[in-house]
């Protein structure tokens, strides 16, 4: 069901401290570690949305233990992978893609679909390097069968990720499990948000496995037992971005706790990004702290790394002076929409002037008006769409709802940051943080 949402219009600086729920990418690498570990892990302050329930029910269903505690958290305890399952992977990238190199060690039939959209979202890469790994796949995208037979041969395989990261993270999260463990080679251009990887790799390592990623576009992942751990999961960066945002397009402050010192989150590249075009960025005991400038300037620069920021940053760009390009980010085609057409024609319908480059986008500044914003399924379109409404009064998210795949309480969120600019108030705590 669409949900119509009036973006509220600001004239004051948003003043706001605001606690995200945990990260998307951690929850469900970390849901999928722990399905395939040599016993049970915790996972503290997880992501609770659509993907993550999406990856639980995935797991569930292949015979995996997911219980829920009384803080919100999970207790994961595995159990042998079996079919028959029917799994639902709805739109989530990381569902679609890590689950199936799992259910490749499960013993009978794995059918996968999800939304429409995920049917067209590339998934043939991953679908053929499992076949290359000893997989009995039948399809190249979803909707596909995977007939297991209770364990997978592994070895080497070589692929092209540049249409997406996620086909490496998902091979690796399961490669372990693999009789010969994994080799993955990449050999095309490059593979965009690398930062992704490196959180794969990171996170196996935690698990005490074995990976070497010495060699550029190589990774080798020794066979043996993934060791269960517990995980307390780090806020999501890349859903704080749309509340930094606030910060810089109206001249207010906005705090985000909690942001980590160190991560491999590649929502941290917003810290960049904002300084660029001329706020003040602060990272300290408090969190993160942006100030937005008198004027915000426009940016150019290579998105690549941290490509999910893009509906953010256009948003950005929209209501800056000057012109912006993005760049390195011809993949988002491939994302929950295509998201370098979907930002072109919203924006354009607002009567800005955004154009469609063959790696991304160029915004050049030019005054708004209100109107319907489109959110194509999109969390992150929707979450540009308000970002924009901040500046530009009646603009009309047309499905606000769809923020539910990665931030259910989006819309109280934003509103609850706003209150706190509309009371005067100076640290008004999202509704998340009561969850
Ligand atoms: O591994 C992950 O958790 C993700 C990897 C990236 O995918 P792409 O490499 O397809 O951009 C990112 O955009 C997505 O939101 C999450
Ligand atoms: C690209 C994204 O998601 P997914 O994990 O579905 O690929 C995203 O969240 O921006």
């Amino acid at each position: 069901m669409t949900s119509h949402w009036q973006a509220p219009r600001t004239d004051s600086p948003v003043h706001a401290t605001v606690r995200l729920p945990g990260s998307k990418s951690i929850t469900n690498r970390a849901l999928v570690l722990a399905a395939l570990a040599d016993g049970s892990s915790v996972l503290r302050a997880p992501l609770r949305s659509r993907d993550s329930d999406l990856m639980v029910g995935t797991l569930r269903a292949l015979g995996v233990g997911v219980a829920d505690g009384p803080d919100g958290s999970w207790l994961v305890t595995p159990a042998p992978l079996t079919g028959p399952a029917e799994l639902d992977c709805g739109l989530a990238g990381t569902v679609m893609r890590f689950v199936p190199p799992a259910a490749a060690l499960a013993k009978g039939a794995v059918r996968f679909d999800g939304d429409p959209r995920a049917r067209e979202r590339p998934m043939g890469t991953i679908l053929e390097a499992l076949r290359a790994l000893g997989a009995d796949i039948d399809g190249d995208a979803l909707p596909f069968t995977l007939h297991g037979s209770g364990h997978l041969t592994g070895g080497k395989v070589v692929l092209d990720a540049s249409s997406s990261s996620q086909f490496v993270s998902g091979l690796l999260l399961s490669g372990a499990r693999y009789d010969n463990g994994l080799t993955v080679v990449h050999d095309g251009e490059p593979v965009p948000s690398m930062p992704h990887i490196e959180m794969t790799v990171e996170m196996l390592r935690a698990h005490g496995v074995d990976v070497d990623d010495s060699e550029p576009n190589t990774w080798r992942v020794r066979p043996g037992a993934i060791a269960a751990r517990d995980w307390d999961i780090e806020p999501d960066l890349s859903n704080a971005t749309p509340f930094l945002a606030a910060a810089a397009v109206t001249g207010g402050q906005v705090t985000v706790p909690g942001w980590p010192s160190r991560t491999t989150q590649p929502g941290d590249a917003i810290r960049e990004v904002l300084a660029l075009m001329g706020c003040e960025v602060v990272l300290d005991e408090r969190g993160l702290t942006v100030r937005g400038p008198a004027v915000l300037t426009g940016i150019d620069i290579d998105m690549r790394d941290f490509s999910e920021l893009a509906p953010t940053v256009a948003a950005i760009a929209a209501l800056a002076e000057g012109r912006s390009q993005l760049r390195g980010i011809a993949h988002i085609r491939g994302h929950e929409t295509d998201r370098l057409a979907a930002l072109t024609a919203e924006i354009n319908r607002l009567g800005g002037d955004a154009e469609e480059t063959e790696d991304g986008l160029v915004i050049r500044p030019r005054e708004l008006h209100g109107g319907t914003w489109g959110a194509y399924a999109d969390h992150r379109m929707a979450t540009a769409g308000a970002i924009v409404g901040l500046l530009v009064g009646g603009v009309e998210v047309d499905d606000i709802g769809t923020t539910s795949k990665t931030m259910p309480d989006f819309p109280a969120m934003w509103r609850a940051m706003l209150d706190g600019v509309h009371s005067g108030q100076s640290d008004c705590r999202s509704t998340v943080e009561s969850v």
